[in-house]
């Protein structure tokens, strides 16, 4: 994810590479692969990059959290703007982390921030101040569309617009392959597969219809269409979508009890 943020904040030209600087402990190789191609400055010590910051942004995984947070909390300050796009994570515990009043808020972006397509939510903590919030904004902007939303449904979002480009590469995935079962030439077939996805989301943004209502436009009675809808029909197909998005949210909020915790006896 921090890959696609920075791709995104450098090819949109909202970032120099020279003012983005980027630290993993635990992956050298990694680093450099960074800086090789975005030409980013890159160090394996967090204390380095911390103390020069004006904003850091959290991209490790949910359940390195606590160990990140341990080994950087010295080096921020409430100076800093601390962005989050940790899955399941409050800006609460951040914050207890922390154990500063520096002004926390939770991102929720998605991988299209590569391309500068990104859905992205945020949702400030109680330090937050409108200009970091105006500040988080610009800065996901030139990744995407940016809405600020309650925290408490960051999780339920995350499950739509976080993990939603997955799905939708897995519905590709499975239009792939049906290419082999159909004998049709691979490259023909995708270039179709992905203008047909792109014109149907160019018509679902700009017409006033609902899903239902373009989907039957396409469905001629004993038709084709009909006989493809359905199969998901029958094999309940929005239901096993509904559910993998009640699924993806409520691992959200699993991974809030799991990880992000405080202990109840804790001062605020
Ligand atoms: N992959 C996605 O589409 C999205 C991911 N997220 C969130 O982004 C976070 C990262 O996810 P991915 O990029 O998929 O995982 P990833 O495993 O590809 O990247 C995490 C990176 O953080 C590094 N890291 C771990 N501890 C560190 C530390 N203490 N200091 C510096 N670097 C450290 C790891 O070495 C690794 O390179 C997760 O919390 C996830 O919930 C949020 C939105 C979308
Ligand atoms: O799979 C995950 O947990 C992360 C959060 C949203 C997308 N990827």
């Amino acid at each position: 994810m921090a890959e696609a943020i920075i791709s995104g904040l450098i090819q949109q030209k909202k970032m120099l590479p020279k003012n983005i600087y980027v630290t993993n402990r635990q992956n050298e190789a990694r680093l450099l692969e960074l800086k090789e191609k975005y030409g980013v400055q890159v160090s394996s010590s967090n204390e380095q990059v911390l103390a020069e910051a004006d904003i850091v942004i959290l991209a490790m995984k949910p359940a390195g959290v606590q160990e990140a947070i341990k080994t950087i909390r010295s080096y921020t300050s409430e100076n800093q703007l601390i962005l989050s796009v940790l899955a399941g994570i409050t800006t609460d515990y951040i914050s207890y982390l922390l154990g500063h009043k520096a002004p926390v808020i939770r991102v929720m972006p998605n991988t299209s921030a590569a391309v500068g397509s990104s859905a992205t939510v945020i949702s400030p903590g109680i330090y937050v101040s409108d200009k970091h919030l105006a500040v988080t904004e610009s800065l996901f902007k030139a990744v995407g569309t940016v809405k600020q939303v309650l925290e408490k449904d960051v999780d339920s979002i995350t499950a739509i617009a976080g993990s939603g480009p997955a799905y939708m590469y897995y519905l590709v995935e499975g239009m792939f392959h049906s290419l082999e079962e159909l004998h049709l030439e691979q490259e023909l077939g995708r270039e179709l597969i992905l203008q047909t996805i792109q014109g149907a989301i160019d018509l679902l943004k700009s017409s006033n219809q609902t899903p239902k209502e373009l989907y039957l436009n396409v469905k001629s009675p004993g038709g084709t269409t009909e006989a493809g809808l359905n199969v998901l029909e029958n094999k309940r197909f929005q239901e096993i979508i509904i559910e993998c998005i009640k699924q993806a949210a409520e691992r959200s909020r699993e991974i809030t009890k799991e990880m992000s915790t405080i202990p109840e006896n804790t001062l605020r």
